[in-house]
């Protein structure tokens, strides 16, 4: 093998000619993976991830930037049958930007079983008909080969039950980053041709505020059960650089509050002697300042808002 010749150099003088860029989504039930998956995918933590279902309330742009394409995610909250005035505003903005994207990504996780839930994902997006679909199993790494097989041949089968057309169905590991490059691959093959469609570099156009409420969100989820978990949301009250500082020592402030529908979760929250809220704070100040790269002062508030996911007014003050 050795006397075969070395491969051409990689030419790039065509390269605006044939650039791609375009949208994708990821979609999925609670837990499928999606929030992983867009962080491998662009490199750096930009959807909160969680154990916990449905954490994922805010549309999060990850950009995966390559000399041929550039690729913009919008990660989705899960869509899940509602049963809230929150749950119908979240599927609509789940169906809205299915239908504004190039291509939806729907994620299966490989440990299980294809399901209702699945189904019911599926049979929506159905209804988006010009939208390109890709199949993608997730969590490999935790399926056996024999369970994975099987899993893309229900993949497929459920295809065809509800008509819908894969144009790809691929297996990945997010955690593993195993075959993380190849989806990037196909996705970007689903893309119009185009110029890039953000300078290079940035990797989100979520407003910061946005994604440093998703950080303290995603603390004050930590360790905490049941439904308390739809009944946290935060919102950044106020956020700037410290004036007054050295330029080699700046200090970002941040007033947050943590906003819960009952006197009882509030307790939850704040926990014996503030323990819990010190450690919300001190676990979000950690990862803002490592999102940031700017230490971070970090000043949590929690107050009720009494059934706000059923209150128009309170969900607008909450950003849905
Ligand atoms: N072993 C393994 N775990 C994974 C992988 N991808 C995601 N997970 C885990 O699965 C859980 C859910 O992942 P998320 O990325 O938050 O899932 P999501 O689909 O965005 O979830 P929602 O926000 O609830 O819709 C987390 O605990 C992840 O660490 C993977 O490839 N392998």
């Amino acid at each position: 093998m050795s006397d075969l010749p070395p491969p051409a150099p990689p030419t790039f003088g065509d390269r605006a000619e044939g650039h791609r860029s375009g949208f994708a989504s990821f979609v999925g039930r609670p837990n499928a993976g999606k929030s992983t998956l867009t962080n491998a995918l662009v490199g750096r933590k930009v959807a909160i991830t969680s154990s916990k279902p449905q954490t994922t309330r805010t549309v999060v742009r990850g950009i995966v930037h390559r000399d041929d394409a550039q690729l913009v995610l919008v990660d989705t909250p899960g869509l899940h049958r509602p049963r809230t005035l929150l749950g119908e505003r979240l599927n609509d903005l789940v169906t809205t930007t299915w239908a504004e994207v190039d291509v939806v990504a729907v994620c299966f996780p490989a440990n299980e079983k294809i399901g209702p839930g699945d189904r019911f994902i599926v049979g929506e997006l159905g209804k988006v008909r010009r939208t390109t679909k890709v199949a993608v199993a997730t969590k490999t790494d935790l399926a056996t080969p024999e369970q994975l097989a099987e899993h893309l041949l229900a993949i497929a089968e459920l295809g065809r039950e509800t008509d819908t057309e894969w144009a790809e169905i691929v297996p990945v590991s997010a955690t593993a980053g195993s075959q993380v490059d190849l989806l990037a691959d196909l996705l970007v093959a689903q893309l119009p041709e185009g110029p890039p469609l953000y300078p290079e570099g940035e990797l989100s156009d979520t407003p910061e505020e946005a994604i440093v409420a998703d950080l303290v969100r995603e603390a004050a989820l930590e360790g905490v059960r049941d439904e308390l978990p739809h009944s946290i949301a935060v919102v950044v009250e106020e956020m700037g650089l410290r004036p007054d500082r050295p330029e080699d020592k700046p200090l970002l402030d941040v007033h947050a509050t943590v906003f819960v529908e009952r006197d009882s979760q509030k307790g939850i929250v704040i926990g014996h002697k503030g323990s819990r809220l010190k450690e919300i704070g001190s676990t979000a100040r950690v990862q803002i300042a490592a999102m940031l790269g700017t230490p971070v002062h970090l000043s949590l508030r929690v107050k009720v808002a009494k059934d706000w996911q059923r209150d128009p007014r309170q969900l607008r003050r909450l950003g849905f």
